[in-house]
């Protein structure tokens, strides 16, 4: 069995005009590993899972993904982000959003578009332009693009927001489902009220400050 942690971080440090935001964090995760990443608006939940995505670089400290090092070849390969964006073409139909985004980004093993469209309740919307849609509607085509994904590690940017009891049920199923196929996840809320019920570490960035 592989031991390499699918996800980890060593000393992982991000400042901004010479402030700590945080760190120096650790944490390992393997495959089927979740880490849910909590603390108050503004602790850096946010700008650590950016780093974690390559799209803002560590002050200092070293990521691996699979036991090498971060680059963006290794980011392509094994990273999801779902960010505060939903990030879907607005004038493209939901089905062609995500076939746009599996011809981008490759798709995960037997599921296609169409089948992720029903499995986040959108069947019926294949033609519908991103544009038209409500936040909650936006957010489950940017969970069925999540779920298509071949990546094996998703970091997820407060996963529940606008989604309705239904839509935080299938997002607590999606995650089981990909923990279980050997993916990881790093997720944010803002406190256990709002996290995840399934099994995880946990990191407090507030539990950080002044230390
Ligand atoms: N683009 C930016 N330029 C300057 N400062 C920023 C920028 N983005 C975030 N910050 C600052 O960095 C700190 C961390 O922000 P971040 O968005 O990571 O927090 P968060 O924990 O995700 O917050 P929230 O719970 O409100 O989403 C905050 O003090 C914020 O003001």
């Amino acid at each position: 069995m592989n031991q390499t942690p699918l996800l980890a971080a060593d000393a992982l440090c991000f400042e901004r005009q010479g402030q700590a935001v945080f760190g120096p964090l650790g944490f390992s995760l393997p495959a089927g590993g979740l880490l849910q990443v909590s603390g108050s608006n503004g602790s850096g939940k946010t700008t650590l899972l950016r780093v974690l995505a390559g799209l803002a670089r560590p002050s200092s400290g070293e990521l691996f993904f699979d036991g090498q090092p971060a680059s963006s070849d290794a980011r392509s390969r094994y990273v999801a982000y779902l960010g505060h964006l939903p990030g879907l073409k607005a004038e493209l139909g939901c089905l062609h959003n995500l076939q746009a985004a599996c011809g981008l980004l490759g798709r995960r093993a037997r599921q296609t578009p169409a089948a992720a469209l029903g499995i986040v309740g959108l069947a019926g919307h294949e033609q519908v332009p991103a544009h038209s849609l409500s936040a909650g509607q936006r957010r489950r085509l940017a969970l069925a693009r999540l779920w298509l994904s071949p990546a094996p590690v998703w970091l997820l940017d407060e996963p529940y927001a606008n989604l309705d009891s239904e839509g935080m049920d299938l997002v607590q199923r999606m995650l089981a489902a990909h923990l279980r196929s050997n993916g990881a996840a790093v997720l944010t809320c803002h406190g256990q009220f709002n996290g995840t019920a399934l099994p995880h570490q946990q990191l407090d960035l507030d539990a950080q400050v002044g230390a």
